[in-house]
């Protein structure tokens, strides 16, 4: 076990008396959600026990939130003991998931004859994580190399972010987007139209969530005005309440308030990012699914002769290196410095070498270098 979290819901599981057990990245599964085992990672509560521990109140009672806000914040996982720096964990970590970089060959021998497809998670892939969000940028050079990868892969970014937020950072038109942790997608609006038709691609499949998430917005940026340090961030189709600035003891009154303005809600769940709270819709949607569906838009459902590559550095984008590990497709590399919990297969440390693997790929690409293509080009001419 790498990683703790713990999981609490105000869903009536019904089910042998235990509060529920979700995956990585919620902290609330979808109503009427029967609870599995609990995985590697993961710790379960006894309902009675949970609720005990609400009614004592106080500290008590937010007590697995906190747990679990730490759980996500790096400086934290050094203390979780599965995961001390001892220099032996970390070679059987890069080990079981090397750099993407040392492995480049081999990843790029897999792709023969398959068309590659990128998928690029923007904060902390794209863009260094800064404490303001609004101010996350991306470097002209990551733009760049970006934008020359895009020449020769279909790529898509895929971002918890609101589409247009993402968009006005990326400002790459030939790009699709998936918002929304995936729930508002959008093909390319110049160059070729890499759909199978010629039909635009627009998705958002949680449209009719939209008042109730202005709602919560509201009554979240009400709650919390009074924790310094706090922020809410509009997503369109899901929320995000930031904590990085947030002073560690005041953590247990921001899950408060959090949980306060939630339990209105049963239709919208909770997951985690880093140092921050996603709320989000119910249904079940998710970056794994968004990768499902733009493979599909692009003509490549159920293929073989196709490679995604999805670069992340999130909790929530494990949903996506999960499908590729289910399906056996493609690969997942996992953006971080440190050890963690993942389904991903291959590492980088930092956007710094998000950014070199990229630039690696066009070289390898490049026609220019005299080597045979071993990869389908995509045309992006028609
Ligand atoms: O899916 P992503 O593109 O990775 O978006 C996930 C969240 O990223 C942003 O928050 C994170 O980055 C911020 C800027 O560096 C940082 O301040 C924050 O602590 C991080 O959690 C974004 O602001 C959120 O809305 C996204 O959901």
């Amino acid at each position: 076990m790498t990683k703790q979290n713990v999981v609490v819901s105000d869903v009536k599981c019904g089910i042998n008396d235990m509060i529920s057990v979700v995956p990585k990245g919620s902290l609330f599964p979808s109503t009427g959600q029967k609870p599995p085992k609990a995985p590697d990672g993961y710790v379960s509560i006894s309902r009675n026990k949970f609720l005990k521990k609400l009614e004592t109140g106080g500290g008590a009672r937010i007590n697995p939130w906190v747990e679990s806000m730490r759980a996500s914040s790096p400086t934290h996982i050094k203390s979780n003991p599965s995961l001390s720096s001892t220099v032996h964990q970390e070679d059987s970590w890069i080990l079981d998931h090397p750099s993407a970089l040392n492995m480049f060959e081999q990843i790029m021998s897999a792709s023969k004859g398959k068309q590659i497809v990128m998928f690029l998670d923007y904060d902390g892939t794209l863009s260094p994580i800064v404490d303001d969000p609004d101010r996350a940028f991306m470097s002209r050079a990551m733009r760049a190399a970006v934008k020359a990868v895009a020449r020769y892969f279909p790529t898509a970014i895929v971002s918890g972010r609101c589409r247009d937020k993402v968009y006005s950072f990326v400002r790459l038109a030939e790009l699709y987007y998936a918002g929304s942790h995936g729930m508002d997608i959008k093909g390319p609006a110049k160059g070729p139209r890499y759909s199978k038709g010629n039909e635009p691609v627009l998705f958002q499949p949680a449209s009719e969530f939209l008042p109730m998430i202005d709602e919560v917005y509201k009554a979240l940026v009400e709650k919390i005005k009074s924790i310094p340090g706090a922020k809410v961030e509009h997503n369109r189709f899901c929320v995000s309440v930031h904590f990085r600035c947030v002073d560690e003891k005041k953590w247990g009154s921001l899950a408060e308030q959090v949980r306060a303005v939630l339990k209105e809600y049963p239709k919208l769940r909770l997951s985690q990012g880093r140092k921050v709270l996603e709320i989000r819709p119910t249904i079940k949607w998710d970056k794994g699914r968004a990768l499902e569906f733009l493979l599909e838009s692009l003509g490549y459902a159920n293929c073989s002769n196709v490679l995604p590559v999805y670069i992340g550095d999130d909790r929530t984008d494990e949903d996506a290196f999960k499908v590729l590990r289910d399906k056996g497709l493609g690969f997942g590399i996992l953006v971080s410095k440190i050890p963690k919990d993942t389904n991903a297969s291959y590492s980088l440390q930092e956007p710094s070498e998000v950014m070199l693997f990229l630039h690696r790929l066009v070289e390898w690409q490049r026609p220019s270098r005299g080597r045979p293509r071993e990869s389908k080009i995509y045309n992006t001419s028609t």
